[in-house]
């Protein structure tokens, strides 16, 4: 799953997972967004869903809109990393895409419920960096799900029912984002990410970089 990529700074470094999961419409969509165009080396996981494709969502951009039996036909067959039913519908991250990205040095960017980045976790530890992100009051979560205009009112209440049992997994995450101001929030979790990618334990041209540096020294 881990493989080699050049940071900025061309030392040779392992891909990251990194995990953005929050209760419906605590804005990991918006920050999901705003990572993938300020954030050069990293790449959307895009998700297979059962669930039907909501106004403005482009097949195969947001989602890959499929039916229940190709679903199901993908989980048979292992196509998928991890996958889950949220919402009555299933959710799912095709593999191959994903391996494809981490093989080309890049890293990749999930928008996945708790179920899937514990699935994640159990494979590749290491290689996840998980972020949860909360809204600043359930106020704002009401507000922010009607604002987006995409849901029916009965969709809304299912998705703020499920906000608490959500929003209880939040100490399995490795960081913890309020989402009251998106540029700050943006800020937060485009810092998280920075100082992720220059974790020693990645970074596995450092010992051949710094050799080369005490070469350079006694030389
Ligand atoms: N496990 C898992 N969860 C996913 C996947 N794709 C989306 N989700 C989660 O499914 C939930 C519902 O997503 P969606 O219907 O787009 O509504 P949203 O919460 O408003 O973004 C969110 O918590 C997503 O993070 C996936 O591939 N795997
Ligand atoms: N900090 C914020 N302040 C106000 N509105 C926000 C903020 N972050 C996101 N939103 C809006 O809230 C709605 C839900 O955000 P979205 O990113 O779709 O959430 P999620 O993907 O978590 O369901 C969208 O209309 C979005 O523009």
């Amino acid at each position: 799953m881990t493989t080699d990529g050049h940071g900025t700074d061309g030392v040779e470094r392992r891909g990251l997972m990194f995990v953005l999961s929050s209760p419906s419409g605590a804005g990991k969509t918006t920050l999901s967004r705003l990572l993938i165009e300020r954030m050069p080396g990293l790449r959307m996981s895009v998700s297979a869903t059962t669930r039907p494709m909501r106004p403005g969502e482009v097949d195969g951009r947001d989602y890959l809109f499929v039916d229940k039996p190709r679903f199901e036909a993908m989980v048979k067959d292992d196509e998928l990393l991890e996958w889950a039913t949220v919402f009555d519908n299933r959710y799912g991250t095709p593999r191959a895409p994903v391996e494809a990205a981490l093989s080309a040095g890049q890293d990749v960017l999930f928008d996945i419920d708790w179920q899937g980045t514990q699935q994640l976790r159990e494979k590749a530890r290491a290689d996840v960096v998980s972020v949860f992100i909360l809204p600043p009051s359930a106020g704002d979560l009401e507000k922010r799900l009607h604002s987006r205009a995409q849901d029916s009112d009965e969709v809304i209440r299912k998705r703020m029912s499920r906000a608490s049992h959500e929003m209880s997994h939040w100490a399995e995450y490795d960081y913890i984002v309020i989402n009251h101001d998106v540029d700050e929030a943006f800020a937060e979790v485009q810092s998280i990410l920075k100082a992720e990618r220059l974790k020693r334990e990645r970074r596995i041209g450092l010992v051949g970089f710094v050799r080369g540096l005490q070469g350079q020294l006694q030389g």
